[in-house]
């Protein structure tokens, strides 16, 4: 069974601006899934069609089997969603927004887990004060315990942690794994790649509308990330059209200390480590140093998008 199965899914808006352009995705139930992409990829817009707040020019989403769009209240009650702006009254208290929140889905406020929200999200010191006069911080972990009043069987994030301290990012993501844990599917858009990295065990990378990639996150990583020879020059090295000619294949990047080449594998499936570093040395001479790393989501990630973009050969190896 999947908790979504989005088919075709379209998006342009009354100004014109085509924000989704024939999406497909599955996401499993279960699942900690990550929604990536750039500004304007069109996370939100997948997410506020999810979540019922924009139309979708076109495509079907079905929730556990059931039609989004014709079973509304039902997939309503089912999912919880952490929107990017703030939904709740600035006159209401923490606990009145949750209480309030409950009578909205139509349930008796379960004053129990309410405090269990609370204080899971570090807001049961402040669950007195107005919500106005809650830091930002405070307010969009107030978005998540409001997402989660009704015990959502799904759980969709629109960057929950943006203004959120380390600290308090880090227990919050403790709490989402550990509703993942217990069954919860969690569907979530982060600009901390690093943090998708470690939480999620999908992702879907999207950019100007339209879907890069989907799939596992071991998958991707396994099937898209490479290994890089780095090579420490003591300085940045200009690549000029000749080296790029001359390194073509190792997709030559330049770093602040030096060059990235691009690891392969040779047809005996042995490592092109000792190839590249004496291609490097032939090119730019014995380095001051080197080593080899692997690529991370980031990585990853900016090398889809920009390849998506036509900027590739722009891109800079981290150092
Ligand atoms: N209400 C709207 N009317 C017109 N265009 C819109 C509207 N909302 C979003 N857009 C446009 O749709 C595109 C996708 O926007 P969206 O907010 O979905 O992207 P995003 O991936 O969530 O970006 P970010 O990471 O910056 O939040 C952008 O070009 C944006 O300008």
């Amino acid at each position: 069974m999947n908790a979504f199965e989005i088919n075709g899914l379209s998006k342009v808006y009354e100004n014109g601006n085509r924000a989704l352009n024939d999406v497909s995705l599955t996401v499993p139930k279960g699942s900690f899934y990550a929604l990536l992409g750039p500004n304007g990829a069109g996370k939100s817009t997948m997410i506020n069609i999810l979540a019922d707040t924009v139309r979708p020019s076109s495509g079907t989403v079905s929730l556990l089997g059931h039609d989004l769009f014709n079973e509304r209240n039902w997939c309503k009650r089912r999912m919880g969603v952490v929107p990017q702006e703030i939904a709740f009254d600035p006159f209401f208290t923490p606990r009145e927004v949750l209480r309030f929140t409950s009578g909205l889905f139509g349930c008796k406020p379960d004053e129990a887990w309410l405090d269990e929200l609370l204080d899971r999200l570090e807001l049961t010191v402040h669950a007195g004060k107005k919500a106005r006069q809650l830091s930002g911080g405070m307010r969009r972990r107030l978005l998540v315990a409001q997402a989660l009043v009704h015990r959502p069987e799904l759980v969709i994030l629109d960057e929950p942690t943006a203004g959120v301290d380390v600290e308090l990012r880090r227990k919050l993501w403790d709490f989402m794994r550990e509703l993942n844990d217990a069954g919860t599917t969690i569907l979530l858009t982060t600009h901390y790649l690093d943090e998708a990295e470690e939480l999620c065990d999908h992702v879907a990378i999207i950019d100007h509308g339209a879907l890069l990639t989907a799939q596992p996150m071991r998958a991707l990583m396994r099937d898209i990330a490479s290994s890089y020879l780095w090579l420490n020059y003591g300085q940045a090295v200009t690549l000029t059209d000749a080296d790029h000619d001359a390194l073509a294949g190792l997709e030559p990047r330049s770093s602040d200390e030096g060059v990235c080449l691009k690891l392969g594998r040779s047809e005996n499936g042995d490592s092109t480590f000792h190839q590249t570093y004496q291609a490097a040395v032939a090119r730019f001479g014995p380095p001051l140093d080197a080593g080899v790393r692997s690529e991370d989501l980031e990585d990853v990630f900016l090398r889809l998008t920009r390849r998506a973009g036509g900027d590739d050969a722009a891109a800079e190896c981290k150092s």
